[in-house]
Parts: structure tokens; sequence; C-alpha cells
């Protein structure tokens, strides 16, 4: 009986173990030898390009940025910017650009009084025309907790400090600085380009951008591709990739920023109800942030983020996320416990306003709170409304929606794709370094959603290396951009408006580098 028993034991320990090892071949073999063969590699690594820096240009690239900060264009609220700030923006790129501003092949057009559009005139007009975004308002600063004054553009340890200096000043003027260089050299332009500039986007860009789109598309304007901000040279943000890795947006999320209030009798806090406006308020918001929206892995780009840098993890990562098909509920919950990997995965919920209360000894007689939800690409803003009413479950809280809008379209991302190529050529050419460049979610807004109608082809991405603790100084204390860093983000604009000139994408070729 007991040698039946340890027979039977045997038998179910083999195949147990016969069933593990299959699934391990299985795994490897998917990895390592059923793996997809690689695109066909476009580009080849080229030696020193000529963006060679004067220490004059040097100062002069750096001052530019500098005197920019300084101006203290502010979007406090959609009805309140500091215009006379946008006004004097105006002014000062005038004075800083004086070749953009003279070259007769560029007009410059004002749009919604302080937005500023530039068509650039190529000498090609069959080249179908790209546009580069940025935006010059930036969002407020407190006084406290900076090393510098957020508008004093102090340069310590070799980073200017300053709003704006990242988010978004550091494009704005980087654009213009790159396209001034290369009309200092005479750079005869081939392709047609625009640049906007938006004096709205941190409130949501309806007087600046939404107008600049409105031109273009009533004057019949088309575009190869838009490169706007939104993602950056991610260095650090994953667990398991030492090299920093560019990651392009190839779509942004929704966002719906609803305003919860209730309304109650006033009165004597000596006799006071069960439950006041503001314990019911914040029983709402506490429901709300303590039953997340779902996670979405799986149902976004996302996934193609990792499967592209796959091969960017060290073991046994690599294994992982090569055959995600398996692992996905693991990555998922991993990707889960950082803010910033978690944004990826979910419509995120922030309560980011709560105002209530007259006096120590009234029964407050309203409380409100404004709650911004930033919506991942596979629900759509009507999904999450639903979800937050049937969270909330209080008739007594009044939700009112102040602005909402889908996530954009997914934009193509192949060896076809204009724009792609050109980013994989132009960090191939300024960011050695960067041994990885794949697709990815934007998961703030950007102005560039108002130009869905010109391109399917919208990228968000600044060329500037990125860790996470600078990621928090966004829209946070310390704002602040490296010297070196901003040089390399105008080289990188030099190096694009020189490589988009080119009129088609080469044929693939075997024995070069492919990022
Ligand atoms: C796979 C790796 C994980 C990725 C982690 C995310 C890292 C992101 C890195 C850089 C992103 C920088 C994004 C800056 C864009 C900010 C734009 C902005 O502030 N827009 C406003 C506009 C508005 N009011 O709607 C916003 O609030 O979103
Ligand atoms: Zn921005
Ligand atoms: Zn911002």
């Amino acid at each position: 009986m007991a040698g039946r028993l340890r027979g039977a034991a045997l038998a179910g320990c083999l195949g147990l173990c016969g069933t593990a090892l299959a699934l391990l071949a299985v795994v490897l073999l998917r990895a390592y030898v059923l793996r997809p063969a690689p695109g066909p590699r476009v580009w080849g690594r080229r030696p020193e390009l000529g963006f060679e820096l004067s220490a004059r240009d040097r100062r002069e690239l750096k001052e530019a940025l500098r005197g920019a900060i300084k101006i203290q264009t502010v979007s406090f609220s959609p009805d309140d910017q500091n215009t006379t700030a946008l006004a004097e923006f105006g002014n000062y790129i005038k004075k800083v650009f004086p070749a953009v501003f003279s070259a007769k092949f560029i007009q410059h057009e004002i749009i919604g009084e302080y937005s500023h559009l530039f068509t650039v005139q190529g000498s090609d007009p069959q080249l179908t025309p790209y546009m580069l975004l940025a935006h010059m308002d930036v969002v407020p600063a407190s006084q406290e907790g900076w090393v510098a004054p957020p508008f004093s553009a102090e340069e310590r340890g070799g980073f200017i400090y300053g709003r704006g200096t990242m988010d978004n000043k550091n494009s704005a003027i980087g654009i213009l600085q790159a396209l001034e260089f290369l009309l200092r050299k005479d750079y005869r332009l081939r392709r047609s380009f625009y640049i906007g500039i938006g004096h709205d986007e941190e409130i949501y860009g309806h007087k600046g951008a939404r107008k600049i789109a409105d031109l273009l598309e009533a004057r019949g304007v088309k575009l190869s591709f838009l490169l706007d901000e939104g993602s950056a040279i991610l260095d650090g943000f994953i667990k398991g990739i030492k090299a920093p890795v560019a990651v392009i947006g190839i779509t942004e999320k929704g966002a719906l920023t609803v305003k919860l209030s209730v309304e109650k009798e006033p009165g004597h806090s000596s006799a006071p109800p069960k439950e006041t406006s503001i314990g019911i308020l914040a029983g709402a918001l506490s429901r709300l942030e303590q039953n997340p929206m779902p996670n979405m892995f799986g149902h976004g780009p996302e996934i193609r983020t990792l499967e592209h840098l796959a091969s960017e993890f060290t073991f046994p990562l690599n294994l992982i996320m090569t055959n995600l098909w398996l692992f996905s509920p693991i990555v998922s919950r991993i990707l889960q416990q950082m803010p910033s990997t978690n944004a990826l995965i979910r419509t995120t919920t922030a309560i980011t306003m709560f105002n209530a209360g007259i006096k120590t000894n009234i029964i407050p007689p309203s409380a409100k709170a404004t709650v911004n939800f930033r919506i991942h690409p596979s629900q759509k803003a009507e999904e999450v409304l639903e979800i937050i009413k049937t969270t909330i479950a209080d008739d007594r809280v009044k939700i009112d929606v102040q602005e909402t809008f889908d996530p954009n379209p997914i934009s193509p991302w192949d060896n076809q794709a204009f724009g792609v190529q050109i980013f994989r050529r132009t960090l191939l050419d300024v960011f050695p370094e960067v041994s990885s460049v794949a697709p990815g979610i934007c998961i703030a807004n950007t102005d560039s959603r108002h130009f869905a109608k010109l391109t399917d082809a919208i990228y968000l991405f600044n060329p500037l290396i990125i860790k996470p603790d600078d990621f928090l100084r966004i829209h946070g204390l310390n704002e602040r951009i490296s010297v070196e860093g901003y040089e390399k983000q105008v080289e990188f604009l030099y190096q694009l408006i020189q490589n988009s000139d080119i009129k088609k994408l080469p044929e693939p070729h075997a024995n070069s580098h492919e990022l």
C-alpha cells in the first residue's frame, strides 16, 4: 500500500515537474526562438554633425532662455492670466531672434491676441509640412520651497531654476533658437514647417492652440507630423532598465474635471446635524480615493512600450517583458506601485481643490471640491463619469462636469511613419547614449489634441533626459533645466529640422544600427 502511495506521489511529482518544464520550454522558445524579427533597420550612425557652438553662441542660448523664464506668463485659471506678461513675451522673442523675424520666407502671425504662429516656407512645395508646438504660459509657483525664486532664472550648479524651464519655455525658446542658428548659417530649408507657441496651454488651450489649429484647417493645411511636449528620454523610471530610453508619446490621456458640491442648512454648531456638508463631501471624496478606477493594463499602448523595451531589461525581467502574454498580471501589479507608472495603466483620480467652512461655530452651508481624472486610452469620459456616480452613490453630492475630452487617437508607429523615423534618426545623431526608442502614453495633456484634424501623426516628446526627481519638479518645486540639457534640446531641434528635409525615407539596409 505504502509502495503504491509512494509510486503515485512520485508520478504526481513527475507530472508536475514535467508540466513546469514544458511551461519553461514554451517560455524560452517564445523568448529566444520565436521572438518576432526586428523591424527593418533604417538609419546608420553618422560621425559628428556640425552643431558647434562658440562661447558667444552658448552664452546667447542660455541668456535667451533665462530672459524668457523671468517673464511671469502665469495662467491662474481659465479667466485669469497675466496678459501683460504674455504681451511682453511676444516683444521679447522679437528682440532675441532677429533672424527669425526678418527672414523673407517666414511669416509671423499673432493668434488669439498672444499666441504665435510661424509659417516657415521651404523651397520644395511638394513636401508635406510638419509642425513643432510649444507653449509660453506656466502654472503658478509658490514663493516658498524654492532654492531660488521661481521667476529669477538663477543659475546654480549648472542648472537654470525657474517655472517653465521644463514646461515649456525650453521648447518655445528652444525651437526659435534652433531656427535662429540655422538661419545664421544660411541653411535653406526644403520642407515647410509651422511653429505654434500657445499662450493658454495650462488652461486647456482654447484661445491659443485651438485657434491656431482652426486657422490652419481653414487654410487647408495637412501635416506630415506634429511634435509637442509630453514625454522625454527617461532615466531611472523603469525598474530593471539601466540605460536612458526615449519614450515618445503616441497618444495622450483624456481628462475629466468635476466639481463636487454639497449644500446644507447653516446653523449653530452647538446643535449640529448628524452630518455636515463637509462630512458628506469628505465621505464622497474618500470613496473616490479608496476605489481607484480599474486597472486597464494590456488595453492600451502601455503594453507596446514594455514590448519595445523588453531587451533593455536585465534578466529575468527581459524574459518577463518578452512574455507579457503570461506575466502581465504580475507586471501590472508592479506598475501600479509607483504614481508615474500607475498613471500608465489606469484612469487616475486626483482631488485637487477643497473649499468649505466659514467660522468655527457655524455649520457650513456648503462644501466644494474639484477632482481631476486623467482618462486611460482604452476608456471614454462618459464611462468614467458613470463610475464616479456609482462610487459616490450619494444624491446629496452634486456633480458638475467642468472640462472633459476623450483620449487622443493612437498615432502611427512603424517603419513608414515619417515623423517616427525622423525622431529615430535625430536621436541617433544627438543622443548616442540612448539605446531604445519606444512608443508611449503621455500621462498629462498638451495643446496637440487641438490639431487632430490636421494629422493623425501627433507625437509627444521633449528631447530632455529626465529622472524621476525631475518629473516631480514639473508643476512642483524647484523646476529646473541643466544648461547642458538645454543645449542638447536645441541641438536636437536644429538637427530635426535638417533631417526632416529629406524627400522620402531611405530604404531599409542591413548593416546599420537600429534604435
Ligand atoms: C514607461 C515609463 C513611465 C513613464 C512615466 C512618465 C514620465 C513622464 C515624463 C515626462 C513627462 C513630462 C510631461 C510634461 C507635460 C506637461 C503638460 C501639462 O502640464 N499639461 C497640462 C495641461 C492642462 N491643463 O490640461 C496638464 O495639466 O496636463
Ligand atoms: Zn506644458
Ligand atoms: Zn504644465
